[in-house]
């Protein structure tokens, strides 16, 4: 079984690539698996190396959206690629915008090696 771990790093992380073309999120969305019996409404990939990301767990502390207390704010920009539904995209055909930006990012953390669990928002 996936670990919640290694789900944020299917789901959110995306190292090696710097610049993304429009049709990114429609590869990315499929090859990482969030077509599958549904459409993933809403899903952001991080373009930094893994290390970069981990450390925020260690850097300002905020409260989740879900009103847990273990969220944290990157404290440098981050290049990341938004993807999001288009209206009207039906199930099994998942087609998405691709948005490319640098913010800051919210991710929550768990205590277990303080991984990175959860993607939480950007700002
Ligand atoms: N505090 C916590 N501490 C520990 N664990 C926590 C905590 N909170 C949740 N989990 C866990 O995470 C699991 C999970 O998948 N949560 S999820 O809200 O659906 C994820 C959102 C995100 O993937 C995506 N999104 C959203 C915005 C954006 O900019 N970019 C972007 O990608 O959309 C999804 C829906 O919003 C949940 O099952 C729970 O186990």
């Amino acid at each position: 079984k996936e670990s919640r771990a290694e789900k944020f790093l299917r789901q959110h992380m995306d190292s090696n690539t710097s610049t993304v073309n429009a049709s990114y999120c429609n590869q990315m969305m499929k090859r990482r698996n969030m077509t599958v019996g549904f459409c993933k409404p809403v899903n952001t990939f991080i373009h930094e190396p893994l290390p970069d990301v981990q450390v925020i767990c260690f850097q300002g502390n905020v409260t989740c959206k879900n009103g847990k207390p273990n969220c944290h704010q990157s404290s440098s920009k981050m290049r990341i690629t938004d993807c999001r539904l288009k209206k009207g995209s039906k199930y099994p055909k998942c087609d998405y915008e691709t948005k490319q930006q640098e913010k800051f990012i919210i991710v929550a953390c768990e205590c277990v090696q303080y991984e990175t669990v959860h993607f939480d928002g950007s700002e």
